[in-house]
């Protein structure tokens, strides 16, 4: 059943009485969610407000806006408040990652507006098993593999939730047929998803096809121990650096500094880990950081005769005695 799925991956306790603002596209997968938190809502009586957020990307003229009308149709008959916004400019060869950062963009603008706790998006297990797939093919490392997570931050007041991606596309399809509830069957976001529907569409049916037991299966226990490698690895380099690194006054931090003998013994990928954590401890941003960066910086905390650089946020780095200096100017 796709509520008691939602429930176990959400708890309605945790946001009942919280505003909500539930992105749909008009897909089969949002449309899905929207009945099913509209029905967990009204089960438990929330206290908390539901608001349909809709982004007209404008990549299909005239369905586009018919995807847009639509959407708020379905808010109005379930009672629910919509907002509608669309994209500044037409035209069908949007690049995809611009899209996505108005759409999120949009999505948080609404959730500041409403004074909203969570936003949630339908993503699914199909998703999931996309994205490991294409994320390991494309050579990513453990952190990608964890694949898409239930719950993200989005700054100190928003969180994004995925509370469908332990539920199949085949589970929303058939939620959605005993509710004899209809949806968009084009309700793209993007006509330029090419990799991922090749990926849905030609590349998965051939490997379920040609392979033995159960691939799905075997990418979503593949993220699932990734994200348990993961957790386990920051865990150990929260330890150490809570002994190892000590931070100048402030937020963010002007220095960092690690004590590079505690160190010494540990693998080359704890030592990163325990690098990147004193980095978001010190609350510098982490998104110029890249694998080879990352590495650059383990690599100093073991190299004694390591000469200064700069990394990514104009933090330079030197040896200071048995040291590891990490300022920012
Ligand atoms: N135009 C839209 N308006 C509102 N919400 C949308 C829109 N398009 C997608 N979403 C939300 O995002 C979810 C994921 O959609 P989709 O898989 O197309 O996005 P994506 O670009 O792959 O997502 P992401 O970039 O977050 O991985 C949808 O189920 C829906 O909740």
């Amino acid at each position: 059943m796709l509520t008691s799925a939602i429930e176990n991956a959400w708890p309605s306790s945790t946001w009942r009485a919280c505003h909500v603002v539930v992105a749909v596209s008009g897909g089969a997968d949002s449309v899905a969610m929207l009945r099913a938190l509209v029905r967990i809502h009204q089960q438990t009586r929330g206290k908390g407000q539901l608001t349909v957020a809709h982004f007209n990307h404008r990549t299909r003229a005239a369905a586009s806006d018919d995807d847009a009308q639509w959407v708020a149709e379905l808010a109005r008959k379930l009672n629910l408040d919509a907002v509608v916004d669309q994209a500044r400019a037409a035209g069908s060869l949007i690049a995809e990652e611009q899209a996505r950062r108005a759409r999120y963009e949009f999505l948080r603008s609404v959730a500041e507006q409403r004074g909203a706790r969570f936003i949630t998006t339908a993503h699914t297990q199909d998703d999931q098993v996309e994205t490991v797939l294409m994320r390991a093919l494309r050579g990513s490392g453990i952190d990608g593999l964890t694949g898409i997570p239930v719950v993200r931050p989005l700054g100190p007041a928003v969180t994004l939730v995925r509370p469908l991606l332990s539920i199949s596309r085949a589970e929303v399809e058939s939620y959605l047929e005993r509710l004899g509830q209809d949806y968009r069957h084009d309700a793209s976001n993007l006509q330029s998803h090419y990799t991922r529907n090749w990926v849905r569409r030609d590349l998965l049916p051939q490997i379920r096809d040609r392979l033995p037991g159960d691939p799905d299966a075997a990418l979503l226990r593949l993220s699932e121990q990734a994200s348990q490698w993961r957790d386990a690895i920051e865990q150990i380099a929260v330890r150490l650096a809570a002994r190892a690194v000590q931070y100048g006054a402030g937020q963010p931090a002007p220095t960092v500094r690690i004590d590079t003998p505690q160190l010494a013994d540990e693998p080359a990928i704890v030592i990163q880990q325990v690098a990147r954590t004193a980095w978001r401890q010190a609350g510098w941003g982490e998104q110029a950081m890249g694998m080879t960066e990352w590495q650059r910086l383990a690599a100093a905390v073991v190299d004694d005769s390591a000469s200064t650089f700069v990394l990514p946020g104009s933090i330079s780095v030197r040896r200071q005695g048995t040291d590891l200096v990490l300022e920012r100017s």
